[in-house]
């Protein structure tokens, strides 16, 4: 395994992106927006709502290609994605629908352990209405997790759920990234989040989004208890006193 930062950094310029929408006045949702997540860096992109995170995260899953800028991905180019929502196909089950988004040089290989960090294992065979809101979540972990990406992206994946669930998945999602690291960004509004998970916190400003500053949590993930998230939130908002 490499080292943290001695690969191909995700690098974003997006000089700008408006939407025209037919009949109706351009909207421009990003201007000048310019940051880096180092090679198996764990960033997240922390805006206000409707400040453009999302447009970002299409942009960098190369769904949206009408903007100027560019933007560099780290090598090996296989991207996964969570969304808000978990996406799976109804008509399959649990495992077909992690093996479905694998490369088929892939498509082989043993899940066992990925879907027990997860603790899918006794869901497998189990199709998506028969899970809870939080399984469906997770079974959409071990699907971006499977294709073992050079670049994983989250768009807010635990925000329609109740807090202890979604809390849950976080430590799952940290769990299953350090057993299996890669560079990856979430876009999140929550800063508590944000400062669980995060090594460095992009801090967006509201529409157009461009970058407000930037907050590194050096401190290793396992020292952040209570009483030291607390103090986080205090540096935080010295920094960054009208956001969060
Ligand atoms: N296809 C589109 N056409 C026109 N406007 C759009 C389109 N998609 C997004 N927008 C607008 O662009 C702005 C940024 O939207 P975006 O979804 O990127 O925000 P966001 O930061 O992800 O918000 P949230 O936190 O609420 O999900 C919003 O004002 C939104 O209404």
């Amino acid at each position: 395994m490499r080292p943290v930062g001695a690969g191909v950094p995700l690098r974003v310029e997006i000089a700008d992106k408006t939407f025209h929408p037919a009949g109706g006045e351009p909207l421009t949702a990003v201007r000048d927006l310019s940051f880096e997540v180092r090679h198996g860096e764990f960033a997240c992109l922390l805006g206000p709502s409707g400040c453009g995170k999302t447009t970002t995260l299409r942009i960098l899953l190369g769904l949206d290609k009408h903007y100027t800028g560019s933007v560099q991905l780290p090598d090996g180019g296989r991207i996964a994605a969570v969304f808000q929502e978990p996406t799976l196909l109804p008509w399959r089950t649990v495992e077909e629908n992690v093996r479905l988004a694998m490369p088929p040089e892939m498509r082989s290989k043993s899940l066992d352990a990925l879907f027990e960090t997860l603790g899918l294992s006794a869901m497998r065979k189990l199709y998506p209405s028969e899970l809870s809101l939080g399984l469906a979540r997770r079974a959409a972990l071990a699907r971006a997790f499977a294709i073992e990406p050079s670049i994983l992206l989250l768009d807010e994946p635990f925000v329609s759920l109740d807090e202890q669930t979604a809390q849950r998945l976080r430590y799952l999602l940290l769990t299953v990234w350090s057993e299996r690291p890669t560079t990856a960004l979430m876009v999140t509004h929550n800063l508590n989040e944000a400062l669980m998970l995060s090594d460095r916190i992009v801090v967006l400003s509201p529409r157009p989004a461009h970058v407000l500053g930037i907050f590194d949590v050096r401190l290793p993930r396992e020292y952040r208890n209570p009483q030291v998230m607390n103090d986080l939130h205090l540096s935080f908002r010295e920094k960054f006193p009208h956001t969060g």
